[in-house]
């Protein structure tokens, strides 16, 4: 297991949001959650690099190990947890700087100096990201001028070049083209053996098609948690076919 969660309660505003969640998320697998608008996804994905605490007013219980790592304990260095827990959002957010720029960033933050160096990490992380091959004469322009399926590709070429161990995806293509979703799918596929990855979707042919494991969220809670293929065939909770079937959410 990469990160185990043990009865996580989380509380946004005095409202809860998380009510006593266990869930096991295995190495170096693609884990969905699923689950009708607001049943707690994206702060479930948060409360793995500690994100729910840059919103005011959080409160949060339990814990969540990565590894032998409890995060949620005293001292924790948390720029070193997000860089071990990465995250990309819905909307592409690259910095308004070159391509190149948007991947050197976080290297030459993790001291990474050398032009050289810096070259070959910047190539190697957008080739992992499949990337390298349609903006290596684009280098130095703006990372606005890409296009939007691009610029989510940048985004997990920046997040994965100071080597994350873990990568958070927030409805990662739900604001792109069909085209460029497959892109993304078909990175999500790659990136897995190099990363443990966990991705909130609306989409549940999206989940069925990336994720070796699903948990159905509803009103704060993890319902259940399967492979993708025994969630999708044969739920054991009646609430999870319901929504699989589309009777709800
Ligand atoms: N900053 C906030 N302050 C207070 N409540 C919040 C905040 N962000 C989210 N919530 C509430 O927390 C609950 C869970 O929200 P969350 O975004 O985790 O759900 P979700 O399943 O990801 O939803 P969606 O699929 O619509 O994105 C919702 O009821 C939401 O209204």
């Amino acid at each position: 297991m990469k990160i185990s969660v043990q009865d996580l309660s989380v509380r946004l505003a005095g409202k809860v949001v998380l009510d006593q969640v266990n869930l096991q998320i295995p190495t170096h697998k693609v884990t969905a959650l699923i689950g009708p608008s607001g049943c707690g996804k994206s702060s479930l994905l948060r409360s793995f690099n500690r994100m729910n605490e840059l919103l005011d007013d959080t409160e949060t219980r339990g814990e969540v190990w990565l590894d032998q790592l409890n995060i949620y304990q005293d001292g924790i260095d948390l720029a070193e947890l997000r860089r071990r827990v990465g995250i990309v959002f819905q909307k592409p957010n690259p910095f308004p700087q070159s391509v190149y720029e948007n991947v050197a960033f976080g290297l030459r933050l993790q001291g990474v100096n050398s032009p050289r160096q810096l070259d070959e990490l910047v190539e190697a992380a957008l080739v992992k990201a499949a990337l390298w091959q349609e903006v290596k004469d684009r280098l130095y322009e703006n990372a606005l001028t890409l296009s939007g399926g691009q610029q989510q590709r940048l985004v997990i070429a920046r997040a994965i070049a100071i080597e994350p161990e873990v990568l958070l995806l927030d409805e990662p293509a739900s604001a792109l083209d069909p085209i460029s979703t497959l892109k993304i799918e078909e990175l999500i596929y790659e990136l897995k053996q190099h990363y443990t990855i966990v991705i909130v979707t609306h989409n549940m042919q999206q989940a069925a098609r990336v994720s070796d494991f699903t948990a159905f969220m509803n009103m704060g809670r993890v319902v259940e948690f399967d492979a993708t293929n025994k969630i999708f065939t044969d739920p054991q909770q009646a609430q999870t076919e319901d929504y699989i079937t589309g009777r709800f959410g």
